[in-house]
């Protein structure tokens, strides 16, 4: 027997052995086959919001008017000034909620995945843990579909 190729009995018969390598290799050609070789690996929900400076209710309450206006949606802060201007559902409903809240509206409106995303871009800070009611480790309303 040729002692390059490595061989064994496999059910009484002879057969080539798949040695370590060639299973990576197969198992790697399978994965790229049914693409899970590029599934992003997620980070931890929420953490790259851990260095938010914290706001609090109070002082977003300062800022409750069409030169400066600050919003709260699920316990984080938005400086939403530029954004009143070309938001789709247009400035007077925002600005009903400047310097409060808004997370019930912002949620009843029906804001799509899209909305949602665009938030990012106008958060500036997160309400102090003991202001906050969705975000908290231990109880909170967690909702289903609330953003990361
Ligand atoms: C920073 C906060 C907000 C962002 C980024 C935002 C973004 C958007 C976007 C992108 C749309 C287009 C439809 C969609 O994609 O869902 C929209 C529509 C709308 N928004 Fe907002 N929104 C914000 C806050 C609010 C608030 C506080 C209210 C509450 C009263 C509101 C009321 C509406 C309404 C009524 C529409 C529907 C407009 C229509 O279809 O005619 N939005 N918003």
């Amino acid at each position: 027997m040729d002692q390059s190729e490595p061989s064994k009995l496999l059910n009484g018969k002879e057969s080539n052995f798949v040695d370590a390598n060639t299973t990576n290799d197969i198992l790697s050609i399978a994965l790229r086959a049914l693409r899970l070789d590029k599934i992003p690996v997620k980070s931890t929900p929420g953490e790259k919001y851990n260095g938010l400076a914290e706001i609090s209710l109070e002082e977003v309450a300062e800022h409750d008017n069409i030169e400066d206006c600050w919003v709260v949606i699920y316990d984080r802060v938005y400086d939403v000034t530029k954004f009143l201007d070309s938001h789709p559902g247009g400035w007077d409903v925002m600005i009903d909620y400047a310097g409060m809240d808004c997370t019930i509206a912002f949620r009843g409106t029906g804001h799509s995945k899209e909305a949602i995303d665009m938030l990012d871009k106008y958060l500036i800070g997160k309400l102090p843990q003991h202001q906050q009611i969705f975000r908290l480790e231990i109880g909170g309303f967690h909702l289903a579909d609330m953003p990361e």
